[in-house]
């Protein structure tokens, strides 16, 4: 079963146009224009329930809207979606319950009450039985550590420990569909790391669907096998990992040892970094062979040593937002 069905889904905010000068506002007062602008332009995808899915693109591709749609607090402006076999701004209720939800830039939890309680009054907000409620939270606290910060007012918290509450409190009703934006965002290595194995623990044991925005491609590469990839709120690549190195990467890089520090001037190779007779020559590999490359220097110089870097998946992605899509 699909637990997120996305059909031709659209979304355009109306924004009144700001008139210029002390005159433009006085004007505005009387006439106002609006602009519409297209934030999500016909998207379509679906997600199989228990898959775990990086949902990326640069600032401002549309994925804040999308998320909020598929979350029920935007209205579509065309198009359809359902989220577990609901729609979710017609049924926000029952929607909620279905759903976790974390804003890696924003805390659900009460900032001023120790962090305990917050989650206690979550339990009576989603009337969460007691025995449901102490199994959750000895499952979180055990691999979450929370514990150590149950006492702390949340606005105490750091920002670590802010990360790990508000995972916690967003699986405590059991729901079957996790909508994460950015929830590695401003932690440290450790912190990261900590994050990413519960979220990977969480798709495995419970088979909860999980929806990952975010703009760190190493999350990406350690927890999703897919992703859909936006920009200017259209789908421009909705596929594995590996592929997109594939059909994008195409760039490579050839690190040499050369006898002599020369400059390498080749026709469409650039050299990226030079570090004494060390040279890092990146190419395309559909203009050259790595062969072809090597026997090219060769013409010119001795070579001591060599080896091909393939390209991260984070260069590829860079590449593809500053180029474009
Ligand atoms: N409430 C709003 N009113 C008008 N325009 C909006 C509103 N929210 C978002 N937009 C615009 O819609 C487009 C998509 O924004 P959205 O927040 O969905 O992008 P995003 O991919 O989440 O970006 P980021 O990575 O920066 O969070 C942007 O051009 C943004 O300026």
């Amino acid at each position: 079963m699909n637990a997120i069905e996305v059909k031709h889904l659209s979304k355009q905010y109306v924004i009144a146009k700001r008139q210029e000068g002390m005159w433009g506002a006085i004007r505005s007062l009387f006439h106002r224009e609006y602009i519409t602008k297209t934030a999500v332009e016909d998207v379509s995808f679906s997600i199989e329930a228990g898959e775990m899915v990086g949902y990326i693109g640069p600032n401002g591709a549309g994925k804040s809207t999308t998320i909020k749609m598929l979350t029920g607090i935007l209205v579509p402006t065309s198009g359809e979606v359902r989220v577990g076999g609901l729609v979710p701004y017609k049924e926000r209720q029952k929607n909620a319950r279905q759903i976790g939800v974390v804003f890696g830039q924003r805390s659900q939890l009460w900032w001023d009450l120790p962090t305990i309680e917050s989650f206690e009054l979550l339990k009576e907000v989603y009337h969460i039985s007691d025995r449901r409620y102490r199994r959750n939270m000895d499952t979180f606290t055990e691999i979450l550590k929370l514990d150590e910060f149950f006492q702390t007012p949340v606005r105490q918290l750091s920002l670590g420990q802010r990360m790990r509450a508000d995972i916690a409190a967003s699986l405590l009703h059991d729901p079957s569909i996790l909508f994460l934006d950015e929830p590695t965002i401003g932690l440290d290595v450790v912190a990261k790391e900590r994050m990413r194995t519960f979220i990977q623990e969480m798709n495995k044991e419970r088979g909860i669907t999980v929806i990952l925005t975010t703009h760190d491609m190493s999350d990406i590469e350690k927890l999703c096998k897919r992703m859909i990839l936006i920009d200017k709120g259209r789908v421009m690549y909705d596929g594995g990992l590996e592929k997109i190195k594939e059909h994008f990467g195409t760039s490579r890089i050839l690190i040499v040892d050369v006898e002599k520090d020369i400059s390498l001037n080749i026709e469409g190779v650039e050299v990226i970094r030079e570090e004494g007779i060390r040279k890092w020559l990146r190419f395309n590999r559909e203009e050259y062979t790595a062969a072809q490359l090597i026997q090219q220097i060769s013409e010119k110089t001795e070579i001591i040593d060599i080896s091909l870097q393939e390209p991260e998946i984070d260069s590829i992605i860079r590449q593809m937002y500053e180029q474009g899509l």
